[in-house]
């Protein structure tokens, strides 16, 4: 046994802090309503983490980045550490690195050597943050210092008192404007009547603490060893013991800034900061996705989208998220875990099924709803969204990933996907259909299913593409009226009409069809010949008489895909009844700029998996390709003698293009002999 079964022999809880009888918590009542100030500690606290901390190089790539995303202040070394760090601070300085605005902090140790190297690396610059630190808590004091409570105090005077000799020794040679950032390190384990002792000692070292010129006092939880309500309640208004009891201790409150340095060894350092904020903290220090000393510093990333989200402005720009994550994992020799908040890459995916059904759900209403404030210019496009806190088109991620279809997933993703794949909108119980498909292929592999797995197995499904898939294929087709006295008069169909023809089950009646085709059946092409009261129930019934087979139509849809008609139309065999979720019936698809044509096309997609691989009775008639001069002497490529003929069929576009194809031959033809 390695845990011990009793670990209270070994770890003592934290120590609730002792509100007074009666004393009503304020923080829980709080919202946070406006950004804190951030100090990026990225090139600092971050980089002192690395297995392998930055090259100069690399700490002003990402230095760059922290100023683009809108960073004011930023730790950028640990000047005494390295001439590497001092360097680096030296030449942001020299080469005019640092905007206007901005101010750079350095961190030191209270010790006289190193404060006075840590200033020296300043010499010059516009703005800078003394960050000064020792830690405070008893066990600090007893094991590590060797200190009493005293001699704390006395470390920590003499070093302030040696930041403000040689700082204003330097904004008197420079111009240099000094901020001194007085960390209590440990301070989360420290007692809360010491710290604003230690603090108000400070002040009073400093002596020139005013509401413009404040002081920071940076109240570290250095490890993070109690729950983030505990935080909370050390940070809330109690007058007793807590961080707030430090802003209500503390002298000369106006001219304080609190500070919160959360670390994140409970996994908890973005709820500590979160209710250390409504407990009175001013000021933010963390890193990028969370880099630091063991689990991390708190992420700011994280951080600033839960205050985005809430519709309160971070004054920090994540809006190409995932160049900015690249960047700090390259620099860093990272990885970003893929659930990680905001930033990971499968944070904005749903893979199951009931996720992607609502998403799919609030995607659709979302669009109307904020097409209808476009139309009427009332109302706010506001978020809401099933799933998804933010949108990700706000961060620079698309839609794309939203959905992902896996085992796990239901009919809406993989409708979603043929959806933006293909502008498709699958009738419901089509996707309870092609989601069957797609999960028995899933099951199978036990892998996701892909955009361009999906997209490749609905094609192959219902036979979608340039180049026939399938055993059948409507080569051409006309449709004649078959009525006696509308023999005569070619019937021709406006996409209107058809659209009547093909309204709901399609079955409306009008002139009765005569459809005449050439249908490829396993290669070889037969002449197909049918009639009804639609171009569906023409093809049907010619599919019928050809193929040997009794089907059955089901539910019909169609819509418009940019200049094309896409329909749909569920289909069985008369010797197969189905069940009402539509098991046992196929669907087919069929695309074309002629809406009669897209449903026929509908119906032989349909019915090329009604077949399967069913023996099919020979062809009645095969179509004979015909010589050049049969064509000649049939018409078909003199298209022209047909119109004449008063043949003038609805036509497949093929049709249309030898008709035309032969009135430009027979135009040559003159043109030849004339000249
Ligand atoms: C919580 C934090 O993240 S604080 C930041 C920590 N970051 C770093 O330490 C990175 C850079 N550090 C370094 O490069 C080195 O530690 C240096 C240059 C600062 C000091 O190096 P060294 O002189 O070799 O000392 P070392 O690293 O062993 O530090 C320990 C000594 O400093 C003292 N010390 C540690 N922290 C502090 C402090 N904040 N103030 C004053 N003294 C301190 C210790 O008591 C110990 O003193 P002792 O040797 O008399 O017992
Ligand atoms: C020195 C302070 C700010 C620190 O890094 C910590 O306590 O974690």
């Amino acid at each position: 046994m390695v845990m011990a079964t009793d670990p209270s022999t070994k770890y003592v809880p934290y120590r609730a802090v002792p509100f007074p009888a009666g004393y009503t918590r304020q923080w829980p009542n709080k919202r946070n309503t406006s950004a804190p100030r951030w100090l990026s500690t990225d090139l600092r606290d971050g980089n002192q983490a690395l297995v392998n901390p930055m090259s100069n190089t690399a700490k002003l790539e990402l230095f760059k980045v922290l100023l683009q995303i809108g960073f004011k202040e930023i730790e950028v070394a640990y000047p005494s550490a390295s001439e590497l760090e001092y360097q680096f601070v030296r030449s942001l300085i020299e080469n005019n690195e640092v905007p206007d605005g901005v101010a750079l902090q350095i961190i030191t140790p209270a010790r006289p050597d190193l404060i006075e190297k840590s200033i020296a690396s300043l010499a010059g610059a516009q703005h800078a943050i003394i960050h000064l630190y020792n830690a405070v808590s008893p066990v600090f004091r007893e094991v590590v210092f060797r200190n009493t409570k005293e001699q704390t105090i006395e470390l920590t005077l003499n070093a302030v008192r040696l930041v403000k000799e040689l700082t204003e020794a330097e904004t008197s040679r420079s111009g240099t404007k000094f901020t001194l950032n007085y960390c209590l390190e440990t301070f989360s384990q420290t007692e809360p009547e010491f710290a604003v002792e230690l603090g108000n000692r400070v002040l009073e070292a400093w002596g020139k603490a005013t509401p413009d010129d404040k002081v920071i006092f940076n109240l570290a939880a250095t490890v993070e060893c109690a729950p983030s309500n505990h935080y909370a309640d050390q940070a809330s208004s109690c007058n007793q013991y807590s961080v707030e009891y430090f802003g209500t201790h503390i002298n000369q409150r106006d001219s304080v800034v609190l500070s919160i340095h959360p670390h994140n060894d409970r996994g908890t350092a973005v709820a500590a900061t979160e209710l250390g904020l409504l407990a009175g903290g001013d000021r933010v220090e963390g890193c990028l996705l969370g880099n630091g000393e063991r689990t991390g510093n708190v992420d700011l990333i994280t951080l600033a989208l839960n205050l985005y989200s809430q519709g309160v402005s971070p004054h920090l720009d994540f809006s190409n998220l995932s160049e900015i994550v690249a960047l700090v994992c390259r620099v860093n020799e990272m990885a970003v875990p893929t659930r990680y908040p905001y930033a990971g890459s499968l944070v904005f995916s749903a893979f199951a099924g009931t996720h992607q059904d609502a998403i799919k759900k609030g995607l659709d209403s979302q669009e109307k709803r904020w097409l209808a404030v476009d139309r009427s210019g009332e109302g706010i496009k506001s978020w809401s969204m099933p799933y998804i806190p933010i949108d990700p088109k706000d961060l620079g991620y698309s839609y794309d990933n939203l959905i992902r279809v896996s085992s796990q997933s239901g009919k809406a993703g993989a409708a979603y996907v043929i959806k933006q794949s293909l502008k498709l909108e699958l009738p419901r119980r089509m996707q309870v259909s092609f989601y069957g498909i797609v999960q028995t292929m899933a099951e199978k592999t036990g892998n996701e299913m892909t955009v361009s797995l999906i997209v490749e197995t609905f094609k192959k499904t219902y036979i979608i593409g340039a180049k026939p898939l399938g055993r059948l294929h409507l080569e051409s087709y006309r449709l004649f009226p078959s009525t006696p006295d509308a023999q005569s008069s070619p019937m021709s169909y406006s996409d209107d009409m058809l659209t009547f023809v093909g309204s709901s089950n399609d079955l409306a009646t009008v002139t009765p069809l005569r459809l005449e085709g050439q249908l490829s059946v396993d290669g070889t092409v037969r002449l197909i010949q049918g009639s009804g009261a639609t171009p569906v129930l023409a093809i049907i019934d010619a599919l019928q008489s050809s193929l040997g087979i009794q089907l059955v139509a089901g539910e019909f849809a169609a819509h418009a895909v940019d200049t094309k008609t896409c329909s749909y139309v569920e289909m069985h065999l008369s010797t197969d009844s189905p069940s009402k979720s539509g098991v046992g019936s196929v669907w087919g698809v069929g695309i074309s700029s002629d809406v009669a044509t897209s449903k026929c096309r509908a119906v032989v997609s349909a019915v090329n998996t009604l077949i399967g691989s069913k023996e099919l009775p020979p062809a009645k008639r095969v179509y004979q390709r015909p010589s050049i001069l049969n064509r000649i002497e049939s018409g078909s490529w003199l298209g022209i003698v047909r119109l004449r003929a008063g043949h003038a069929p609805c036509d497949t576009q093929r049709n249309r293009a030898a008709n035309a194809g032969g009135v430009v031959m027979i135009l040559s033809w003159f043109y030849f002999l004339l000249f």
